[in-house]
């Protein structure tokens, strides 16, 4: 699912401004020991300000079901213009069945492709501010990539690449043993 415009432009702004000077120190990685992300710089973030808690509040309320264990930490992934990842599942050992992610700064296009059969895909048009949500076989059964500048188009449509902040929220693995 993509929930387009879920945070206002003063939204955006402010978690913006907020995960900015933890990502600042750090210089742009060409590539992630997975090879799976390209040019990003990234972090986990536990305290919030009560502002931004309120609206991570309410990415948790669209996206989980009230009982899920959800993981404490947020992932902040910051892309450069130039930057792109690569198609892939996130590991099943680190985390549970839902992924929800807001974008900020730009827009972007995410593919899904179906790992039993590469035919079978689907683009999704992340707009700048919206909230994606992958759960079911599209969390388990597709791998997800966004696309690099040159190839970010939607429907015959360019979608220009900007930096791109990503704010994701994931669940707990179900334990097994
Ligand atoms: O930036 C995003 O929205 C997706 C990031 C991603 O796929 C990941 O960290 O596993
Ligand atoms: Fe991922």
């Amino acid at each position: 699912a993509v929930l387009p415009g879920f945070l206002a432009e003063g939204e955006e702004a402010l978690l913006a401004a907020e995960v900015e000077p933890h990502l600042r120190r750090r210089p742009y990685q060409e590539q992630h020991w997975d090879g799976a992300i390209h040019k990003y710089r990234e972090t986990e973030k536990l305290h919030w300000s009560t502002e931004s808690q309120e609206i991570l509040r309410r990415v948790r309320e669209a996206a989980f079901p009230p009982q899920v264990l959800q993981l404490a930490q947020v992932h902040v992934l910051d892309l450069d213009k130039t930057g792109y990842i690569k198609p892939h599942i996130d590991s099943v050992k680190f985390c549970g069945c839902t992924i929800a992610g807001l974008s900020l700064l730009s827009s972007s296009v995410m593919r899904l492709v179906s790992e039993r059969n590469p035919q079978d895909w689907l683009d999704l048009l992340l707009e700048r501010r919206s909230l994606y949500i992958l759960r079911g076989p599209a969390r388990y059964e597709f791998t997800h990539e966004i696309l690099k500048d040159e190839e970010s188009f939607f429907e015959g449509k360019k979608i220009p690449r900007e930096r791109r902040i990503s704010i994701i929220c994931r669940n707990m693995p179900l334990i097994s043993s």
